[in-house]
């Protein structure tokens, strides 16, 4: 390949107008993560507010999952090529990660790469990104294969978790997510599926849910594996009452429904619990559903058991969100630890004497999982840890010696991993 413009030869970027719109996308979206540090759902719904195209808004999507998932290798090559570093910021620097992912992470041919990025960075450094991106294609450059996590995460995580762990949390990151389905009764029988609980059916990653049989009866919704452990781990509910404080979009509220418990599910957010309306209506579920704020929220009485899935740095569920890989910063997770700690005291206020509190986040942060509970015990005397034990939890994932449970990347890899979580189950005096 020859990405060098030639006076006479056709001009590659201008042939590939029906391109760029969602290159254009990836480039918004990438700096309102990096830059602004938003999540990149959200900067998506924002960019694809342009893109006319749903497979526009696919591609900028994936475009820009490939340049997170792999920012610091591809930075270091962008690096190794140029006289000077470009600043983190600059647009030569978005449009090279964006025509570079496309190239070795996607496949995309080199001239369909380049020639969709050139216009991003008209009246601008055209020719440096052009001579960057030809060099490096010249070079035949790879990325390494698993990516290197940001340093300040790895770091971050040896430090908590050992060495073993960053290395399946890079091998992860790199990993298509498999599709895990949790289901309101029985197995579900889907060809290609594996069972790793009750109620529960793995299917390879790419499997499209609304394309399988059960979807439109609401036979099942998406859920990860260790997302459904929390309501698992309360058990069969046999008409008594749970309060899910921070229940939408509703995967644990379907889960305690279907279990049958009597569900009040409370969350912050109106437009997020419109999805967990829509959730339950298609799998016929039932639940009381509450706008409320939960760090003033009192129930009418207290409930036999509350399911706080508290807002957290959501570091765990890094390889389908690797912005946050990114976005996630100590003060943030500080602050976040903060919070969980006023939701954890009003949860303890709604639970009912002899009941059960159920903790649990998606986050890979000690601080907001193991430090959080002893904070928690140390302020509230009537609460004990109800130890989880092994035969309560998939194969491959294994409680903490004093019970509570820490999903950690590495378990159960063999049959696809699973997201990082922190679940403790407490009992009240
Ligand atoms: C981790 S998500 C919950 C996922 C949900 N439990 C499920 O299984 O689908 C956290 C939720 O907390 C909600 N939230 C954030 N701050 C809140 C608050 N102060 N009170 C109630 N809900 C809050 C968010 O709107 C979000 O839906």
């Amino acid at each position: 390949m020859d990405p060098q413009p030639t006076q006479g030869k056709p001009r590659p970027d201008r042939d590939a107008g029906e391109g760029v719109p969602a290159r254009g996308a990836a480039l918004r979206i990438l700096d309102s993560v990096l830059r602004k540090g938003l999540p990149l759902e959200s900067a998506l719904d924002r960019a694809a507010q342009n893109l006319t195209l749903p497979a526009d808004r696919a591609l900028a999507h994936a475009i820009t999952a490939a340049v997170l998932r792999h920012l610091d290798d591809l930075d270091a090559l962008i690096d190794g090529a140029t006289a000077r570093p470009l600043p983190n910021d600059a647009k030569a620097r978005m449009a090279l990660r964006i025509a570079l992912a496309q190239r070795l992470v996607l496949g995309t041919p080199a001239h369909a790469a380049i020639a969709t990025v050139l216009p991003l960075v008209d009246g601008g450094p055209r020719k440096l990104v052009h001579g960057v991106f030809g060099t490096l294609s010249r070079s035949d450059a790879r990325l390494p294969d698993p990516p290197n996590l940001p340093a300040a995460v790895a770091e971050r995580w040896r430090i908590a978790w050992g060495d073993a762990v960053v290395a399946a949390a890079a091998r992860l990151a790199a990993m298509p997510a498999p599709l895990d389905l949790s289901f309101a009764s029985g197995e579900g029988a889907i060809e290609g599926g594996l069972s790793l609980a009750p109620r529960h059916l793995r299917l390879p990653a790419g499997a499209r849910p609304t394309e399988l049989p059960g979807f439109a009866e609401g036979a099942f919704w998406v859920q990860d594996i260790a997302a459904s452990l929390p309501a698992r781990l309360l058990g069969e509910g046999r008409g008594r009452r749970v309060i899910d404080l921070c229940a939408a979009p509703g995967g644990k509220t379907l889960q305690l429904a279907a279990a049958d418990w009597r569900v009040t599910a409370v969350d912050l957010s109106a437009d997020r619990l419109k999805r967990l309306r829509a959730n339950l209506a298609r799998t016929h579920l039932a639940a009381d559903v509450i706008v409320a704020d939960a760090l003033t929220f009192t129930p009418a009485a207290p409930a036999e058991a509350v399911l706080l899935d508290a807002p957290c740095s959501a570091t765990g569920i890094f390889r389908r969100h690797p912005d946050v890989l990114h976005r996630v910063r100590p003060k943030a997770i500080a602050a976040l630890a903060e919070r969980q700690q006023a939701m954890l005291s009003r949860a303890a206020a709604a639970t009912a004497p002899g009941g059960t509190l159920l903790y649990s986040v998606c986050s890979l942060e000690p601080e907001e999982g193991e430090q959080a509970i002893e904070a928690f015990l140390t302020r509230h005397a009537r609460f004990a840890i109800d130890p989880v034990e092994a035969a309560e939890l998939p194969e491959g994932i294994t409680p903490a010696a004093i019970g509570t449970v820490r999903v950690l990347p590495g378990m159960i890899e063999a049959a696809g991993g699973a997201d990082g979580f922190f679940i403790a189950r407490l009992k009240k005096k």
